[in-house]
């Protein structure tokens, strides 16, 4: 699957002013980076594209400053939490703290990525919820729909990170497959990040089994943990 850059644009928030960049990639599905103190890598931009054709190579200024690492988040969307605000999932808590996050630290991005339902899709989460509605959890609900516990790919993260020049990152997660696979395709993860928020009575079992079934790198004591419900 290739990845292509389509357009960007600023993108005020209640967090504050980001970068909003849309990318496509063959099948049409849009996937979407907020940046903040990010410039577009040089080889990726129109001005580059001219001068490379008049000129010729542009030499590295070793009196550059070196950037700090940026703070990133891959996010999966997931419509009912980012949007509805529902209390099954931690979601919305997490990409608000992370947005928040980013804009203090003014370096970083965000990856929204179009794989609801960790990539079995809207309708299939909602199936999956109904199963859930009877007791069954996050995991199993999934599979007895036939599906993958998680089906999410993460290849559109390096062509979205190399559109801004990112290399290294501090990633914000608590799981552990983004972490590999960023690390598998040349993008170190210079330190995870933890984000346990939005821990409430409906998600702590959701978390729970994240946790014990799925891998998560979660602490002991969800239960117990702030409630900061942003
Ligand atoms: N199938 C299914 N998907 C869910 C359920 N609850 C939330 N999701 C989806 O799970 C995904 C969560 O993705 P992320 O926010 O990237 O989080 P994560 O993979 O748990 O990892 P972190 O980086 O630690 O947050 C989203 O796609 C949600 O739509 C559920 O009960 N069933």
């Amino acid at each position: 699957m290739s990845y292509q850059f389509i357009t960007s644009a600023k993108l005020p928030t209640r967090h504050g002013e980001f970068d909003i960049h849309i990318f496509e990639n063959d099948a049409g599905q849009e996937h979407v980076m907020l940046t903040v103190g990010l410039s577009v890598a040089e080889q990726n931009t129109d001005a580059a594209a001219i001068s490379s054709q008049n000129a010729p190579p542009l030499q590295k200024d070793e009196t550059l400053v070196e950037q700090p690492i940026p703070l990133v988040r891959i996010h999966s969307e997931c419509l009912t939490g980012d949007a509805f605000s529902s209390l099954k999932c931690d979601c919305g808590p997490q990409l608000n703290t992370a947005m928040q996050a980013i804009q203090e630290t003014g370096y970083g991005a965000i990856l929204y990525l179009r794989q609801e339902g960790r990539g079995i899709g809207l309708t299939n989460k909602i199936r999956a919820y109904a199963l859930q509605d009877q007791g069954h959890d996050t995991l199993d609900a999934n599979l007895m729909l036939g599906l993958p516990a998680d089906a999410r790919i993460y290849d559109m993260c390096g062509p979205m990170l190399a559109h801004v020049g990112v290399k290294a990152v501090k990633l914000i997660t608590n799981n552990p497959d983004k972490v590999a696979y960023l690390a598998e395709n040349g993008i170190e993860v210079v330190e995870r990040v933890p984000l346990l928020v939005g821990v409430n009575d409906m998600n702590a079992e959701y978390l729970a089994t994240k946790r014990d079934r799925m891998g998560h790198l979660l602490d002991k004591n969800i239960n117990t943990a702030i409630h900061l419900n942003k």
